[in-house]
């Protein structure tokens, strides 16, 4: 009897595989990071050939250091980093330009073109360039002779998850419901590509894969073995995390931020900056709905101290150099690099760093980028509670920033409220396999994988109301300086 089940993580900044036994436990895992391409200021791109063949590596590497063979495998999910765009040639499965990455924000001045009413009302999704539709247009309107082979179906559009499904089933042209969500183009009501949206953004359906559940067979993605999910990271990590009833909510820290809350089986609209987002389908059953505080920096504000400042060996080393001083002495950094997502939604910021004077050393400014992931995060958490009526009463936490003890003992003070780390830190890949799993009856039902939670450790808040509250003013002061800094 096969005894595990195999996960493609495919994130902004590395792409691991994972293999589970049925407790949940890791069994064997290898993991790549890819090139970050930064063409010009706001512009982000991943080279989507590179990512296909570190999939593949991570596959073969993470089988072998188990001592596994595919077969061993009852299925595989996948997950993958939600809205970048892969345009390719059909004929040659080739593509035909770098992938643009959700972070990237060179359609901002597309935005005042749009309906953003329109939209909003279609998509449950803001006006902004995060989303997948401004970026194929983009591309569309840019490279010549594309709009005229996108109609005739020469030119294919994916998120991630098409990218490979496509590569690892030989050909097939789908993506899942929850991926689609995030375009821009598919209607939350109806769960279909929407023609009015089509139309609006120019984009021939042509070119449109077909829209999956989450947890279905996709086809083969090794001999004997099937894809039987396929679902956005972030969505993952909520099933990870066994967030299955409404109310239920975590928050995930990789190179954004992403907290997300189970809302059931009708979509609720936000009235303080959120997304209304599809949470997981399976097969034919009714679609389960999730509220989205999205944080389009978090782990990429670490990452920019280490390579573009040089001022950090290693992600890791930021625990280290912020616990050199006790605080950052007044200096607050918003990392908004790629403009500002939940709960502003604000294209025209920009990073900025305030309160400096020469006394400040290396080691305040990374703590203050530590400081930011955690206000970003109280905000969203803020907007949570005034859209559901419910304040949180412990934050469940997962990702690749939860490895930093520091950050999340100054998440619970920033907060209020306890963070909780589950033994399971990779929940992303593991909701992947849980859904695999499931689609395929490894797991007979949601409650085998609750059993399979455990916490790892939890934080206490340590800060005073007082000093929280001085916190938090002085953060959105420091975010009122980032506004309408762009042309
Ligand atoms: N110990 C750490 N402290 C702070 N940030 C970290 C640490 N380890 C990793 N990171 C950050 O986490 C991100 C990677 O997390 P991961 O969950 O793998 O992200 P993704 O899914 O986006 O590829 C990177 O941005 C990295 O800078
Ligand atoms: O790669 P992550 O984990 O930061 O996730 C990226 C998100 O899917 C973007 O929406």
């Amino acid at each position: 009897m096969k005894q595990y089940v195999g996960a493609i993580d495919q994130g902004t900044t590395s792409t691991r595989f994972m293999i589970f036994d049925r407790s949940g436990a890791e069994i064997g895992r290898h993991q790549l990071e890819h090139r970050q391409i930064f063409p010009a200021s706001g512009w982000v791109e991943h080279d989507a050939t590179e990512i296909w063949e570190n999939t593949r590596k991570t596959i073969d590497a993470a089988l072998t250091g188990a001592g596994l063979v595919p077969s061993d495998l009852a299925a595989i999910g996948l997950t993958n980093q939600r809205e970048t765009v892969v345009l390719w040639d059909k004929a040659s499965g080739t593509p035909v330009a770098p992938a643009i990455v959700w972070q990237d924000t060179r359609t901002s001045s597309m935005l005042d073109t749009l309906d953003g009413a329109l939209i909003r009302s279609r998509t449950g999704l803001p006006l902004a360039t995060y989303f997948s539709a401004t970026k194929v247009r983009w591309l569309l309107d840019n490279m010549p002779g594309l709009r005229a082979r996108a109609t005739r179906g020469e030119v294919l559009f994916g998120t991630m998850d098409s990218w490979l499904i496509w590569n690892l089933t030989g050909g097939k042209h789908l993506t899942d419901v929850t991926n689609a969500s995030r375009t821009m183009l598919m209607n939350l009501g109806t769960l279909d590509w929407d023609p009015d949206l089509l139309a609006h953004f120019d984009i021939p359906r042509a070119m449109l894969p077909a829209i999956r559940s989450s947890a279905e067979t996709y086809g083969e993605a090794l001999p004997g073995v099937p894809i039987a999910a396929a679902i956005g990271d972030q969505q993952a990590a909520l099933f990870g995390q066994t967030c299955f009833d409404p109310g239920d909510t975590k928050c995930t820290y990789g190179t954004g931020g992403f907290l997300l809350m189970n809302t059931g089986s009708s979509p609720v609209w936000s009235s303080h900056g959120l997304i209304t987002t599809v949470a997981y389908r399976f097969g034919d059953e009714k679609p389960v709905y999730a509220l989205e505080g999205s944080i389009a920096a978090a782990g990429a504000a670490v990452q920019w101290l280490r390579d573009q400042l040089g001022i950090l060996d290693s992600a890791a080393a930021s625990e280290t150099v912020a616990g050199q001083v006790e605080d950052s002495a007044g200096v607050y950094f918003v990392p908004a690099f790629s403009g500002l997502f939940a709960p502003y939604w604000r294209p025209d910021a920009r990073g900025a760093i305030v309160g400096l004077s020469r006394f400040h050393t290396a080691a305040h400014l990374t703590r203050a980028a530590l400081e930011a992931i955690c206000y970003q995060t109280r905000d969203v958490v803020e907007a949570m509670a005034q859209d559901s009526g419910t304040a949180l009463d412990r934050l469940r936490v997962d990702g690749g920033v939860t490895a930093n003890d520091l950050c999340m003992q100054l998440q619970a003070d920033i907060l209020g409220v306890p963070v909780s780390r589950p033994a399971v830190a990779e929940t992303t890949a593991l909701g992947a396999a849980y859904a695999a799993g499931l689609a395929v009856g490894f797991w007979e039902s949601v409650g085998d994988l609750r059993a399979n939670w455990r916490e790892d450790r939890r934080w206490q808040p340590t800060w005073t109301a007082e000093r929280r509250s001085e916190g938090v003013t002085r953060w959105r002061a420091a975010v009122d300086r980032t506004l309408d800094w762009t042309m």
